[in-house]
C-alpha cells in the first residue's frame, strides 16, 4: 500500500520556484529518504503534504486520502519533526508535550517518560531554557508519542551530538519494527544511507531520481585507484564507462560505470603499479549525478 503517493506536485512562491512536477510514492513500512541541498524544496514538499500551505498544482495522498480535504484525519496518524522546532518558551516541557498531545486521540504518559528517558531530556525543565539540541529533542517525543502511523522528519538530527544521534537512529529502527513508514529528509548523505530502504533525489525543485540504496550504492559503479610508475597525466587513457577522471602524481582515480574486464585489459597494457577497486560513497554517486544533472546515466 501506498502511504504517501506524490502526483505532479508544483509550488510556486510568486517569483521563486519551491518544487516542480514532483511525482513519487512511499510503501508503508519503508524508510524514504528524501535528500538535496539547501534550498532544494525538501520543506516545502513536507509543508505542502502536512497541508500548511497550498500545492500551485498536482496533488497528494496520504493513507489514500486527499491532503488537502482530509487534512485533520490524516495528522492524527502523522508524527512531524520539523527543521526548527519553535515553542511556548514559557511552558514546561511536560506541559507542552501533555498540551499537544491533546490533539491526538492517544496520550500515554509512560511512553512520554520512556521517550524522554532515553533521549536524556529532563521533562520538568522550561522550554526557554533548553539548547537547541534539548528542543530538538522535545520535538522527537512530540512526533513519536502519539505512535504514528507515518512520520515524517525534516533533517532531524540537526543539534544532536553523535551519541544522541545513534539513540535517535535506535528509536527510528524500532518505529521500522512495529511496521511505521518514516518519510526523512536530509542533506547528510551518510545518514540516509545508513537508514534509509529508498532514497529520492531533489535537485532545484526537481526530482532528479528515485532509486533503492542499495542500486544507488552498488549499480556497476566503481571508485577506482590507479598507481603507475610514471606521473599520470603522462597516461592517456580513455576507456567507455569513466563518468570521472582524476589525475595526481603518480595516481589516477576513476569514477567507472563499465565492464570490469575492459578495464582491466587495458590497465595490463600500462604501467602500472597498483590497483585499488571500492564500491563508491552514496556521496560520489550524489556528486556524479548533480554534475551530469544525472537523470539519463545508466545506473
Ligand atoms: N515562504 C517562501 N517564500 C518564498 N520562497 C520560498 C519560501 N519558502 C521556500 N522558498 C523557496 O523555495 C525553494 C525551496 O526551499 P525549501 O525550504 O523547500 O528547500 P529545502 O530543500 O527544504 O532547503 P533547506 O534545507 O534549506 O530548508 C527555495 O528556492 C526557497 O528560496
Amino acid at each position: 500500500m501506498k502511504v504517501v503517493d506524490i502526483k505532479n506536485l508544483t509550488k510556486t512562491y510568486k517569483k521563486n520556484r519551491g518544487i516542480i512536477d514532483l511525482t513519487f510514492s512511499i510503501e508503508e513500512g519503508e524508510i524514504f529518504g528524501f535528500i538535496g541541498p539547501n534550498g532544494a524544496g525538501k520543506s516545502t514538499t513536507i509543508r505542502t503534504l502536512l497541508n500548511f500551505i497550498y500545492p500551485t498544482s498536482g496533488s497528494a495522498t496520504i493513507f489514500g486520502k486527499d491532503i488537502i480535504k482530509h487534512s485533520k484525519e490524516i495528522r492524527q496518524h502523522v508524527g512531524y519533526l520539523p527543521s526548527e522546532v519553535h515553542y511556548y518558551d514559557d511552558m514546561k516541557v511536560i506541559d507542552l508535550l501533555k498540551y499537544s498531545a491533546g490533539f491526538y486521540k492517544k496520550f500515554n504518559s509512560k511512553r512520554m517518560k520512556e521517550l524522554a528517558e532515553r533521549l536524556d531530556l529532563d521533562l520538568h525543565k522550561k522550554i526557554e531554557d533548553l539548547s537547541f539540541g534539548n528542543r530538538k529533542k522535545v520535538g522527537i517525543v512530540q512526533a513519536l508519542l502519539h505512535e504514528p502511523k507515518l512520520l515524517i522528519l525534516d533533517e532531524p538530527t540537526g543539534g544532536l551530538d553523535p551519541l544522541m544521534q545513534n539513540t535517535f537512529f535506535e528509536l527510528l529502527a524500532e518505529e521500522r519494527k512495529k511496521g511505521t513508514t518514516i518519510f526523512f529528509s536530509s542533506h547528510i548523505l551518510s545518514e540516509v544511507q545508513k537508514m534509509c530502504d529508498r532514497v529520492a533525489i531533489i535537485k532545484e525543485g526537481k526530482l532528479v531520481k528515485v532509486e533503492t540504496i542499495e542500486n544507488l550504492t552498488k549499480k556497476n559503479l566503481r571508485y577506482i585507484t590507479i598507481a603507475f610508475e610514471q606521473q599520470a597525466e603522462q597516461i592517456n587513457f580513455e576507456l567507455e564507462g569513466i563518468v570521472k577522471k582524476e589525475v595526481n602524481g603518480n595516481e589516477m582515480t576513476l569514477l567507472y560505470s563499465g565492464d570490469i574486464k575492459a578495464l582491466l585489459n587495458r590497465l595490463n597494457a600500462l604501467p602500472m603499479k597498483d590497483l585499488l577497486i571500492e564500491e563508491p560513497t552514496l556521496e560520489e554517486v550524489f556528486m556524479h549525478y548533480y554534475e551530469k544533472g544525472g537523470v539519463d546515466n545508466d545506473f
